[in-house]
């Protein structure tokens, strides 16, 4: 860490340092150009929600380019003005890389890991620091996008938070209550997670309504502060929840029409987050896994049950992990505590006394055999290739794999 830099570039750079640890990249200047844009973009996002406030203080967060340049200066105050308010991203659509970036960026998803941990570290370190006061020079104005985000398919440069309104003291202690122990916020930095308190409009909903119908377009994604709530498949009740817990999630993230009706089953006091402060905000953070590991989900044979809400929760609950050529990932003899999905790489299973039994590769999984049967692991199991895994712990296995574990029984390699 540099130590004369201020307080706040140096929790940004332990920040960095956190997500660098957690996704170890192949293309280190690859993740670091995408981290930090997407740093800028959420700054960018908070401020501008917050411009108004600013403006009070006549302070320009935003000042127009024209203005900037139309007015006569003397050489030095213009070359200061220069640096300082028309601050220009390296990335810009004139910088004759920017094809290059525009079209390779997307490079590879692998790129885009970032392990709970980091999320949790990340969140912790930002807790202890504050809102940093906004530098001298400070322009919010300048430019950010460089990559197709995949996580993030709209632009923040098009984007103004028109459901923004400050809340009262007292509607602030309220939503900390009824979100503490919610997760998605949990995994927001202290910007965004600002942003979004302020973006949420509350709802009262009567007893019996219908909150949600099945089939219908998403509009609002919806956080209980008080009440209970039911929800229906196809007529058939399938959950419950209550007081901070959160749901019509699906539908934003996907473009999906609504999988579920949910009805109240007391009076509800709700907090309902507009789709596009949920897409720009809440995706690519708290559901950045589901994102992640949707395409690997997908693709695996024997997950082809699941409903997208399943697969949903146990992309919540995986985890990812690389091993390098010659790494051990699982011993014969050992206690089994995960599950394995193979995201990409090659692996070999072998056995003492019988050398090498099978071989993996991208979308198998290992490490069923175990925790379906209360066993030692029955087979060692090594990286031959660099090798990215999702896993799921032993619990999660049990909860989260539904109608995908009696596929994984019928194919139990010792079942004969
Ligand atoms: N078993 C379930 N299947 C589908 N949706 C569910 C289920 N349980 C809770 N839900 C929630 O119900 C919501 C209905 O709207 P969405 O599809 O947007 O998001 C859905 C989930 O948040
Ligand atoms: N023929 C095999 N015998 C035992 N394990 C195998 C075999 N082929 C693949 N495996 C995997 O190797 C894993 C070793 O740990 P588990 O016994 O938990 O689960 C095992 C299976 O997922």
């Amino acid at each position: 860490m540099v130590s004369s830099l201020p307080k706040e570039s140096q929790a940004e750079l332990q920040l960095f340092q956190n997500e660098i640890n957690a996704a170890n990249p192949s293309d280190f200047l690859q993740f670091s150009a995408n981290y930090f844009n997407k740093r800028l973009e959420q700054q960018r996002a908070f401020l501008k929600a917050r411009e108004p406030e600013f403006k009070a203080k006549n302070i320009v967060l935003f000042p127009e380019p024209e203005e900037s340049f139309s007015r006569p200066q003397s050489a030095q105050s213009q070359s200061r003005s220069r640096s300082s308010v028309m601050f220009k991203s390296p990335f810009v659509n004139e910088d004759p890389h920017s094809n290059v970036f525009k079209s390779g960026f997307n490079l590879d998803p692998h790129e885009q890991d970032t392990h709970q941990q980091a999320q949790e570290e990340q969140q912790h370190t930002r807790e202890k620091t504050s809102t940093p006061p906004l530098p001298m020079h400070f322009n919010a104005q300048r430019r950010t996008s460089v990559s197709g985000e995949t996580l993030q398919p709209n632009n923040f440069d098009d984007w103004t938070p028109d459901h923004y309104k400050e809340k009262s003291e007292q509607q602030l202690q309220r939503l900390e209550k009824s979100i503490r122990n919610n997760f998605l916020f949990n995994k927001l930095d202290s910007d965004s997670k600002r942003l979004v308190i302020n973006c949420l409009e509350e709802k009262s909903v009567p007893k019996g309504a219908t909150i949600i119908k099945q089939g219908d377009q998403g509009d609002y994604f919806y956080v209980v502060e008080k009440g209970t709530v039911d929800f229906y498949v196809n007529d058939n009740k399938v959950n419950s929840s209550g007081p901070g817990s959160s749901f019509g999630e699906l539908a934003l993230m996907y473009n999906s029409p609504r999988a579920a009706t949910v009805v109240a089953t007391s009076d509800c006091l709700l907090w309902a987050l507009d789709r596009l402060t949920f897409r720009k905000i809440l995706l690519g953070s708290s559901f950045k896994k589901r994102l992640m590991y949707d395409d690997l989900l997908k693709s695996m044979p024997v997950l082809k049950s699941l409903t997208t809400y399943d697969r949903a929760k146990l992309a919540d609950a995986l985890d990812t992990k690389i091993y390098q050529p010659g790494e051990t990932i699982i011993r014969e003899g050992d206690q089994g505590e995960n599950f394995y999905l193979i995201e990409y790489g090659a692996v070999d299973v072998s056995k003492k006394g019988q050398g090498v039994i099978n071989k993996l590769k991208d979308h198998d999984y290992f490490g069923e055999v175990a925790l379906l049967n209360d066993l030692p692991r029955q087979a060692t199991v090594t990286a031959t290739k660099r090798t990215k895994v999702a896993t799921l712990g032993k619990s999660g296995f049990q909860r989260l794999l539904g109608p995908a574990v009696d596929v994984l029984k019928l194919n139990d390699p010792t079942r004969h």
